[in-house]
């Protein structure tokens, strides 16, 4: 037991980031099922973080909605877009809602703060509060993004790492980095192991839209592109070993 806490302690002492702002894909929840939540998926994307919460990582979680529903696709036809966008946005409560089930079904305490006022189903976003949580070592997850249409969740998550003053915004996704081309259309792409903003603006890398690029950058929080299907990869990214893709001015 002595042991065990020895080692915590050293591992906590060599952590690169110990507020970490944590992008989960919607796309990355499907697994390999076309839509939706699948099971054996979150309950790996938990497990990860309940390992980071471990070593005395504080996590707050943004959650995209993809796997269920997007303001941009086909599926909104031809409906009024800040309509479909308040779609996609609830699309997200519901991922929140299962991360926090997931995490909880494995002790790991979790709190939902939804930036669209839903008092039955979870707390509203309250910056103060969420600082709490996460000072107490609760993961937070805020959900409906930014509360507004025509944005996405990956600004949300800019937006909120910079509120909750994370030392990184990680982005968890089904690639394992940013690269030179997109790799599911590309595969002559190759993998950077860094990227300026400037750059990652200016070539147009569509792993992230550049309403979040450019705000991460406005506010000086690095941005780490990793694949969250490798079991461990977050516990790499934390420690500050060669995983994934850095994005710093
Ligand atoms: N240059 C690039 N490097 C890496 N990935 C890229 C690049 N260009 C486009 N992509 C694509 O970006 C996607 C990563 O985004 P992700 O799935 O996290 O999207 P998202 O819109 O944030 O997710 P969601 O809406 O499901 O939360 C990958 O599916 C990848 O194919
Ligand atoms: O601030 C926001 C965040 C999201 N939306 C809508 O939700 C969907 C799902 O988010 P993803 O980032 O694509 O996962 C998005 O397509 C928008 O329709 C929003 O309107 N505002």
């Amino acid at each position: 037991m002595q042991f065990v806490q020895e080692e915590r302690k050293t591992i906590k002492m060599s952590l690169k980031y110990k507020r970490v702002l944590l992008k989960l894909s919607g796309e990355a929840l499907m697994g390999s099922d076309p839509f939706g939540i699948n099971r054996e998926t979150i309950m790996q994307m938990v497990q990860q973080v309940k390992e980071i919460v471990e070593l005395g990582v504080e996590v707050a979680i943004v959650v995209g909605g993809g796997n269920i529903f997007r303001g941009v696709s086909a599926q909104a036809g031809s409906m009024d877009r800040a309509t479909a966008d308040y779609m996609g946005m609830l699309a997200t409560v519901m991922n929140a809602l299962a991360l926090k089930e997931a995490l909880e079904s494995l002790g790991t305490k979790a709190r939902v703060q939804s930036a669209l006022t839903m008092q039955q189903v979870a707390e509203a976003y309250a910056r103060p509060k969420a600082l709490q949580y996460l000072e107490e070592g609760k993961v937070v997850i805020f959900a409906a993004g930014t509360g507004n249409p025509f944005f996405t969740t990956d600004t949300a998550a800019a937006l909120r790492g910079a509120e909750m003053q994370c030392d990184v915004m990680l982005k968890a996704t089904n690639v394992d980095g940013i690269y030179t081309a997109d790799p599911k259309k590309d595969p002559s792409a190759t993998r950077y192991q860094s990227v300026t903003f400037d750059e990652a603006i200016k070539k147009k890398l569509k792993v992230m839209d550049s309403t979040a690029f450019t705000l991460c950058q406005e506010r000086n929080l690095n941005i780490v592109v990793f694949g969250i299907q490798k079991m461990g990869a977050l516990k790499s990214v934390v420690l500050g070993e060669d995983e994934g893709t850095l994005v710093h001015n």
